[in-house]
C-alpha cells in the first residue's frame, strides 16, 4: 500500500530583511486510501506544502518518502517521470488547454511518455464517465460548466493512477451543491484507486468530508 512520511520538512522565502520561514517543521504520515485536508490562514503556507510534495518546489531541509523514495534525491528527469507516475494535481482554475477538446485534455499526461495508447484511451473513457461527462467529450473547456470543468480536471489528474492525488482548493469557485458532487466524484476516485488524497482548502465543508484535518500554524501542521 501506498505510504506518504513526511519529516521535519522546511521552506524558506527570500524577503526584505529577514528570510520568510513559511513551513518551519512539517511533519506528517499518510497512507493509501486515506484523505487529508489542509486548512490554515491565508499565506500560511500550504500551497507551498502542496507543491513540495509534488516536487514542483524543493524544500530546503527534512525529507518526502512515497513508498520509500524520496524524490529529491532523483535527477531532473528521474523526477519528471516520477512526477508523472505518481502525482495528480487538480487546481482550482484547472489549468485545463482551452483550444483542446475534453478528452484531449484527459489524455494530456500521456504527452510526456508519448503514449496514448490504446488501454490509456480505454481509462480515459471511464474516467470521464465516473465524472459524468461521457457526452461532453468532444466539447472545448469554454463550452463547460466550472463545475464540468473541474471534473475534466479531476480526470485528468487520475488518468495515469497516481498514487497521490494534490488539490489546491478544488472546489473553490463552485456553488455548494456542485461543490458536494465534485468532492464525491474525487472521494470515490480516490478510493477506488487506493490512492492518497491531500486537498488544501479554505472550505469547511470539503475539510469535514476528508478522513483528517490538519491546520497549518506557524509553519508547523497541527492535527484539528
Ligand atoms: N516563490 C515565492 N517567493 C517568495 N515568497 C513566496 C513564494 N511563494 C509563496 N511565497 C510566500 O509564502 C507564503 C505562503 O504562501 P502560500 O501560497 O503557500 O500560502 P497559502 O496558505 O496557500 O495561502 P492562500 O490560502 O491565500 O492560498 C506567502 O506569504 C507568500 O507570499
Amino acid at each position: 500500500m501506498t505510504r506518504l512520511l513526511v519529516e521535519h520538512l522546511q521552506k524558506s522565502f527570500p524577503a526584505a530583511g529577514e528570510p520568510l520561514h513559511v513551513l518551519r517543521d512539517i511533519c506528517m504520515e499518510v497512507s493509501g486510501g486515506q484523505s487529508l485536508a489542509i486548512v490554515g490562514p491565508s499565506g500560511s503556507g500550504k500551497s507551498t506544502l502542496l507543491q513540495i510534495l509534488g516536487t514542483l518546489d524543493r524544500p530546503d531541509g527534512g525529507t518526502v518518502k512515497v513508498d520509500g523514495e524520496d524524490p529529491f534525491l532523483l535527477d531532473q528527469q528521474q523526477v519528471a517521470h516520477w512526477r508523472n507516475q505518481k502525482v495528480g494535481f487538480i487546481f482550482q482554475d484547472h489549468h485545463l488547454l482551452p483550444h483542446l477538446s475534453v478528452m484531449e485534455n484527459v489524455l494530456i499526461p500521456t504527452l510526456a511518455g508519448g503514449r496514448a495508447n490504446a488501454p490509456l484511451i480505454e481509462r480515459a473513457k471511464e474516467l470521464l464517465q465516473a465524472v459524468g461527462l461521457s457526452d461532453r467529450v468532444g466539447h472545448l473547456p469554454g463550452m463547460l460548466s466550472g463545475g464540468e470543468r473541474e471534473r475534466v480536471a479531476i480526470a485528468r489528474a487520475l488518468l495515469m493512477s497516481p498514487s497521490l492525488i494534490l488539490a489546491d482548493e478544488p472546489t473553490g469557485n463552485l456553488d455548494r451543491r456542485t461543490a458536494e458532487a465534485v468532492t464525491e466524484v474525487l472521494q470515490s476516485l480516490q478510493r477506488d484507486n487506493n490512492a492518497i488524497l491531500i486537498c488544501v482548502t479554505h472550505s469547511e465543508t470539503l475539510a469535514a468530508a476528508m478522513d483528517q484535518r490538519h491546520e497549518l500554524l506557524d509553519g508547523k501542521l497541527v492535527r484539528s
